[in-house]
Order: structure tokens, then sequence, then C-alpha cells
């Protein structure tokens, strides 16, 4: 028996005859923060992509302790939730439908009780209930996918590049609740570009490069790590 929530063994992603991913392999405890941090083009979405279902891969995905189920509903329907980088909020419907959306699997119950608590996490979400989705500010906009996402009661978000366009401020507003995230029990598998602001929140790291994990091990031990200084931990506040 393993204690892993997610195991991911050789995984291969191929876009028509270009091999982008080759051969990786990570290790999620539950209710840990594992982030993958790497340049643009590292295949980090195409990792997160492959995870859900979305992209046929090779190689072994197991969750749980089984295989993963293979259909992308069935593992929506298993706790997987992806947050993608572009958000895909619904623009011309208010801020309280795009959230109301993201609990469809769910009973009305249940999607009343998670709105009350999802309302209180995001305050601001509240106050702007009405609102067009398409009017709300980047962060307010990254923490409505995030409370779209919590709608649907995950066991594992999947986020990509939740940081991605936001000023520094905000940046860090909004990795503090995904820190605050996991004290309710769901595990998050964050990818990041902006890897000294992950590494912070996470417990463990794995930088990707070119298809292939480089280092792993301990966030804290990879943010110290002097031979990612110059590339990837050097400028502190790095936004795209
Ligand atoms: N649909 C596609 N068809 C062909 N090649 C693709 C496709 N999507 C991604 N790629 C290529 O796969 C590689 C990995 O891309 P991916 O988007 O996964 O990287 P990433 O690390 O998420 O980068 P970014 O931070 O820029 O999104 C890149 O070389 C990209 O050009």
């Amino acid at each position: 028996m393993t204690d892993m929530l997610l195991e991911v063994d050789g995984l291969h992603v191929s876009y028509g005859k270009a091999e982008v991913l080759h051969g990786i392999s990570l290790a999620m405890k539950p209710g840990s923060i594992l982030t993958v941090i790497g340049a643009n083009g590292a295949g980090k979405t195409t990792l997160l992509n492959a995870i859900m279902g979305l992209i046929p891969s090779t190689g072994q995905i197991r969750y749980n302790g089984q295989p993963i189920p293979r259909t992308v509903e069935a593992r929506v329907a298993a706790g997987l939730c992806l947050v993608p980088e572009k958000r895909e909020l619904f623009g011309t419907m208010t801020v309280e439908d795009n959230i109301e959306l993201g609990g469809f699997l769910r009973s009305k119950h249940e999607r009343e009780q998670m709105q009350e608590e999802v309302y209180q996490r995001f305050p601001r979400l509240a106050e702007r209930r009405k609102q067009l989705a398409g009017t709300l500010s980047g962060g307010e906009r990254q923490m409505l996918a995030l409370a779209r996402a919590l709608m649907s009661r995950p066991r594992l978000l999947l986020l990509d590049e939740p940081s991605l366009g936001l000023a520094p401020k905000i940046v860090a507003d909004i990795l503090q609740i995904v820190a605050e995230l996991r004290t309710t029990g769901v595990s998050i598998l964050l990818v990041e570009q902006n890897a000294r602001a992950a590494l912070e929140i996470a417990d463990e790291g794995y930088l990707v490069e070119l298809g292939e994990v480089r280092k792993s091990g301990p966030a804290a031990e990879l943010a110290n790590d002097p031979s990612l200084m110059e590339g990837y931990l050097g400028r502190q506040d790095s936004e795209d």
C-alpha cells in the first residue's frame, strides 16, 4: 500500500511526432502542496493536462493507490479539478453564476453550503456577486477561478500559474489563499514560473526543464539551491 495521493511514473506526452514530456515521475502526499517550476515551454501545462486526462499520455498515473480513472469525467468525479492558465471564466455571466456552475455535480443543498463557505473565504467575491465576471480585476478573476473550483469539493486541485499576469502584491495574496486552502484538506499541485513564491508555500518542489525533471526535493531545499539562483530564483517578483 502506498501513502501517496498521486504518483506519476514515466509519463510521456507527444504532440504529433514531437515528444514534449520525456518520462516525468513525481509523487505527492495527501494534504500537501507540490510545486512544479520551470521556464516557458518546459512542459508544465502539458503535465497538468495529462494528469487531468485532457490529452493522451503513456506511462502510469496512480491516484489514491489505484490506476487513475480513464476519462476526464471520472477524474473529476474522483476529486480532481484543474484551474487552467486562462481561467476560462464566463465573462458575460455574473460572479454568482460562475460560482454556481462549479458545483454542477453536487446537490442543491451541497451547492448552497459550499457557496456560503466560498463567500466567507473570498469576501471580495461576495461583495461582487452580481458583477459580470468579465469586469473583474486580474486578482479577482483568479479568486473567482479558485472559488469555482472549490465548489466541486476537490481532493486534488491542479493550478496552472495562478500568479500569471498579476501584480506582485496580488501574487502574494493569491498564493496565501492557496496556502490556506491546504488547511481544508485539499491537496494542491501548483505549476508556477514564479519559483520563489511557489516554493515558499510548497512542501515539495520539482524543477522541469525541456520535458524532464531536473531536480526535486523539499521546497525549502530547492529555494536555497545555489544552482537555481541564476535562472529561477534570482528575481523575487518575476511576473512572466
Ligand atoms: N497543442 C500543442 N501542439 C504542439 N505543441 C504544443 C502544444 N501545446 C504545447 N506544445 C509544445 O509543448 C511544449 C511544452 O508546452 P507547455 O505549454 O506544456 O509548457 P509550459 O511549461 O506550460 O510553458 P508556459 O509556461 O509557456 O505555458 C512547448 O514546446 C510547446 O510549444
